[in-house]
């Protein structure tokens, strides 16, 4: 019945075992208490009649302990389940949190962050309600109901049949109409994960949204998704209040039932008045919670769809952690590829590539777009898996290597900088921990970055807005140019994307980018015709195949692919971007 996770929940957290037991405590000692309450309430009434004032003494300070004790109970019990849903909430988004930083790229590629953020929130949100209220409860009130039946049948049994005999067709009615509450939540939740995913987009793509005037089409799109939810929301809404009312009629009907049979009884004889008012005392504690119980399991069903859309992330594969960070590699070959083939989903990307890369070479990689030269860096660095053919790197076959070990000795630049908002010299740092100031200005000012941090209002410690729009895209270039140097890598992957920039801002960049490349080994994703014509060998690319090898004077005498894409793309540009 109660879910598995749900337990290796708490098994997972030893330390919330006294908590638990606390809780424990709290329900058995609710259960006993307000059986204590109705007893006292009895004798308390039927000693008032009898006018004996001995037991009517006694059971009233009784009566007061009790109440004092059930006031320290809720408070205890309220700060004890606070406790554990705070804590394993907290844990489950740390745990999720951490999962994501270490899930492959292959997996992170195909997962949007909306959803993603949709489980860290509004899930886990659901999950601390339930475990902060309705898991409390969901266990104290069918204890708390079979305990006062018990009680009850001792009272009176006649009274307590008659008095219950509504009672089947109240949990039928309330757990028919629990079931389409879970369902309905379980729909409710996944649009809400699908608006999480468009606000997400939204937000990204804003500045695109109003350039292309698109604020009507979005804004259309998403309204429908409100409405969805909304739907979602008010059938969900309609159908607890049905319910709600139901549970309502049908719990006032054992009532009325006892007021007027137990009257009668009472003023017969044949009931005394106490035990009238302990037995509608207990009966409180008998329907009542009959009737909340659907919507404890309603919300328990709510918290089980978040924990199983969260125990899916965290049951995602990790990247790989294994395989040994080798020693500094003393050989002439840094890269090494051989029959190289690579496709995503089964789409074959790279075929059967081979080169090699040696140490101090440039090597620059040309092609169309969609020819795969992104794909290559993302397999040198171990981003993706599942090739076949061999890559050896730095003198040991890719797959012997640990992932954090083999990045460490390469530094990649990309075409989308991503910068922390934090300080700029916090991003430069993250490079190598540890290292100096003046390492730190002598990255800067190889990627042409020193001058323009020294103009930002606090220098080095000017803080970069999110996604860095504080700085222009040069800058963020730049920043991300020193981060590369900083962290003096033996192997420099470069995206020499520079199309976005304006001339002046490009000539600066590109200038970055060869004083970086100064000295290192590099492969760079050439668009410049200066950077082709510096490197010691091209590579051209076609649809995934290395189709010619040489430098640009040996490539444009082949008069072959190379020579047309010059004329037709770099040649123009002179010295430009592709
Ligand atoms: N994560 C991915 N999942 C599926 N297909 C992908 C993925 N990344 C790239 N591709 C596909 O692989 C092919 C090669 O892409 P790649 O980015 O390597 O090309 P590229 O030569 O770097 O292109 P560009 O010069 O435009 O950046 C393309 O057809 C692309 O659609």
């Amino acid at each position: 019945m109660v879910d598995k996770r749900l337990v290796n929940l708490f098994k997972r957290q030893p330390s919330l075992k006294p908590y638990l037991f606390i809780t424990a405590l709290c329900i058995l000692a609710e259960i006993i208490l307000s059986l204590v309450m109705a007893q006292s309430l009895r004798v308390i009434t039927d000693s008032a009649i009898e006018v004996n004032y001995g037991p009517f003494y006694t059971y009233l300070i009784v009566l007061l302990t009790t109440t004092a004790l059930l006031s320290l109970c809720v408070g205890v019990k309220t700060f004890s389940t606070g406790h554990l849903s705070e804590r394993i909430s907290f844990n489950l988004r740390k745990k999720g949190t951490q999962k994501i930083i270490d899930l492959p790229q292959s997996k992170l590629d195909t997962m949007h962050s909306g959803d993603s953020m949709s489980k860290l929130s509004n899930d886990l949100q659901l999950i601390r309600q339930f475990l902060e209220y309705d898991g409390y409860f969901l266990v104290l009130r069918p204890l708390m109901a079979v305990t006062s039946l018990v009680y009850l049948l001792w009272l009176n049994w006649q009274l307590t049949l008659i008095s219950l005999i509504v009672l089947p067709v109240l949990i039928l009615a309330t757990s028919l109409l629990g079931k389409p509450i879970a369902k309905y939540s379980k729909g409710l939740q996944d649009e809400l994960s699908s608006m999480n995913n468009s606000t997400q987009d939204i937000l990204g793509g804003v500045s695109i949204i109003k350039a292309f005037n698109l604020q009507e089409v979005v804004r259309q799109k998403f309204d429908k998704q409100v409405d969805r939810s909304l739907n979602r929301g008010v059938e969900l809404g309609k159908k607890r209040a049905v319910l709600q009312s139901l549970t309502v009629a049908f719990s006032f009907i054992p009532f009325l039932a006892t007021f007027g049979i137990g009257g009668y009884l009472t003023v017969i004889g044949s009931m005394q008045p106490g035990a009238l008012l302990a037995f509608i005392n207990l009966l409180n504690n008998l329907t009542f919670p009959i009737a909340q119980i659907p919507n404890h399991y309603g919300s328990y069903k709510t918290a089980m769809e978040g924990l199983k859309r969260i125990f899916k992330l965290l049951d995602e594969e990790k990247e790989r952690d294994n395989g040994q960070t080798f020693d500094i590699y003393e050989g002439e070959t840094l890269v090494d590829i051989q029959n190289l083939t690579f496709g995503y989903n089964g789409n074959e990307v790279l075929k059967n590539l081979s080169f090699t890369v040696r140490k101090g070479e440039t090597i620059a990689l040309v092609g169309p777009s969609g020819s795969g030269k992104s794909t290559i860096f993302k397999l040198l660095t171990g981003f993706y898996s599942g090739y076949s053919g061999k890559i050896s790197m730095f003198g040991k076959d890719l797959t012997k290597w640990n992932l954090d070990g083999l990045r460490s000795n390469i530094s990649t630049v990309s075409q989308d900088t991503y910068l922390f908002p934090a300080t700029i010299m916090e991003n430069l740092v993250l490079a190598k921990t540890g290292c100096s100031k003046e390492d730190m200005v002598r990255a800067s000012k190889i990627a042409n970055a020193h001058d323009f941090i020294q103009k930002q209002p606090d220098k080095y410690n000017t803080k970069v807005s999110e996604r860095g729009d504080n700085l222009s895209g040069g800058q963020k270039q730049r920043l991300a140019i020193a981060r590369a140097v900083l962290k003096n890598p033996k192997l420099l992957l470069l995206d020499e994307a520079t199309s976005a920039l304006d001339t002046e801002s490009e000539a600066v960049v590109q200038s970055a980018l060869e004083k970086a490349m100064e000295g290192r080994t590099s492969i760079v994703i050439a668009h410049r015709l200066s950077t082709i014509v510096k490197a010691d060998r091209i590579l051209v690319l076609d649809n995934g195949c290395i189709i010619e090898e040489g430098n640009h004077q040996e490539l444009l005498a082949q008069k072959g692919f190379y020579y047309s894409l010059y004329h037709k793309q770099f040649k123009k540009n002179k010295g430009g971007v592709a």
